[in-house]
């Protein structure tokens, strides 16, 4: 049985930015465009809820593991709160209240029902087996279960997880409610109700929305060049989708190291050799082998930052030479590269924005497995591309509106609309 801990004062991040920290500081700039009221800010600017958990597994040895698992939940005015869930040894309550609070402002700037949330347990799960895997996530689904519901607070998959654990997570919590409950969670399996198209959706809407921001930039795809860091899901699909429209990748990037061709990398064949080869890039022979710093500091149009946060830094933001960001990843960009990348003309298509297609799909899912009924691929797909394609518009017209970047354009729409929420239910 798991236990609720006692509150206790995290150690701070001391050894990379805090995304927190960030994250603030953008929503400062765009409160104060807005001339965001005070208790509207104060009730903003912290989660409504925070909650610690310590998951005792049984490892394969025979021993028992105490694993320390979060859930923040940001915001729930404009709906339940919706985000997923991390497994990595890096995993910090700042970077999941920064990560929950990110997801408000998504669900925002795509206008969908939800509210912010994130989860995250600090553990490496790539040395775990699947049933010491297995029994962590069925116990932070027991540790969370009043947390976690389809009208409350709904999880989906992010780095180190996968529909694997959307399944394991979903029939543990259908078995404390007594009921088969897909809706509690998605990014399930496509035959327990997971949604046609939400494995690709994060990856196509970063294909969409670089090919709006390129649009605006007169950049033909065709001939385009891009890199794009971290091959998991986000990046190898963006990576794949953004080769099908004509981009050559021209270098790609893992935990094994960053690999480039110059000629441009054969993804499928990427994607194949990784697949049989542990999830890892590693002794892929269609590319050199490159510093992984370097990458992002190459010569091409297109950067897509789609592995983990603060990469993109006041260290080497000058040193960059692509024209336009797309954010896979959620905080790739450290507010101390703002200024630098803003000076520079570079656009970014902020996170918030960029990597919005997943939970749009997420949402889709929802809203399948509520009704019971199935959408077509073709229909997800296009239904997606409309509320990104849309959402980029919204973002363009407000960046244009203020004078502003995307990034800040973005929080603007979104700080906007809960605001606006909040003077009409009132409450406070
Ligand atoms: N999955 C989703 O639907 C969504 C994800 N995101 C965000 O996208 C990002 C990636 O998530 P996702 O693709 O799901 O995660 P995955 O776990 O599927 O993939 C992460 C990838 O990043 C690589 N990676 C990790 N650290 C580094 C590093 N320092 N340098 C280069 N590569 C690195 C990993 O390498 P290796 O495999 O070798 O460990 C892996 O290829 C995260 O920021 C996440 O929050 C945002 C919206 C939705
Ligand atoms: O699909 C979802 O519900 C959330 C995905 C997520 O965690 C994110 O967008 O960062």
């Amino acid at each position: 049985m798991a236990a609720t801990t006692v509150y206790k004062e995290p150690a701070p991040i001391v050894d990379r930015e805090n995304p927190l920290e960030s994250m603030m500081s953008r929503f400062n700039i765009a409160a104060e465009i807005l001339g965001l009221d005070d208790s509207t800010y104060n009730v903003l600017k912290a989660p409504d809820k925070q909650v610690i958990v310590n998951i005792p597994v049984t490892m394969d040895n025979g021993k028992v593991r105490v694993f320390e698992g979060y859930r923040v939940v940001h915001n729930t005015i404009l709906g339940p709160s919706k985000g997923g869930i991390r497994y990595d040894v890096n995993v910090h309550i700042d970077e999941v209240k920064a990560l929950a609070a990110w997801m408000t402002w998504k669900c925002a700037v795509v206008d969908i029902p939800y509210g912010g949330a994130k989860g995250g347990i600090i553990c490496d799960p790539t040395t775990m087996s699947p049933g010491e895997l297995e029994r962590l996530t069925r116990g932070y689904t027991l540790a969370l279960k009043d947390v976690f519901g389809p009208d409350r607070d709904i999880p989906a998959p992010d780095m180190g997880t996968g529909p694997r654990e959307m399944a394991w997570l979903m029939d543990e919590f259908s078995k404390t409610v007594g009921a088969t409950s897909p809706a509690v969670v998605t990014g399930k399996p496509l035959v327990m109700g997971g949604s046609l198209g939400r494995t690709e959706a994060t990856g196509r809407g970063v294909m969409v929305s670089a090919l709006a921001a390129m649009a605006k930039l007169g950049m033909k795809p065709e001939e385009s060049s891009a890199v794009v860091q971290g091959f998991g899901n986000v990046g190898s699909w963006a990576a794949k989708l953004l080769a099908e429209k004509g981009v050559k990748i021209k270098g790609v990037s893992d935990i094994s190291g960053a690999y480039w061709n110059d000629n441009g990398i054969n993804i499928d064949e990427a994607i194949a050799y990784k697949n049989v080869h542990n999830g890892r890039l590693e002794g892929y022979t269609g590319a050199t082998l490159m510093n992984a710093d370097e990458l992002l500091l190459a010569d091409v149009d297109v950067l897509v930052p789609a592995a983990v946060e603060d990469v993109i830094t006041e260290h080497n933001a000058h040193d960059i030479k692509a024209k336009l960001i797309v954010e896979g990843a959620n905080g790739p960009t450290s507010a101390s590269a703002d200024p630098i990348i803003n000076e520079k003309g570079i656009m970014v298509v902020p996170d918030i924005l960029a990597n919005s297609g997943g939970v749009t799909v997420s949402y889709f899912e929802w809203v399948q497995n509520r009704l019971g009924y199935k959408w077509s691929e073709d229909m997800v797909i296009e239904r997606a591309e409309r509320i990104m394609t849309d959402a980029f518009e919204k973002v363009y017209a407000t960046s244009q509106k203020y004078k502003v970047p995307m990034r800040i354009a973005a929080y603007v729409v979104a700080i906007d609309k809960v605001a606006q929420t909040y003077k009409f239910r009132g409450g406070f």
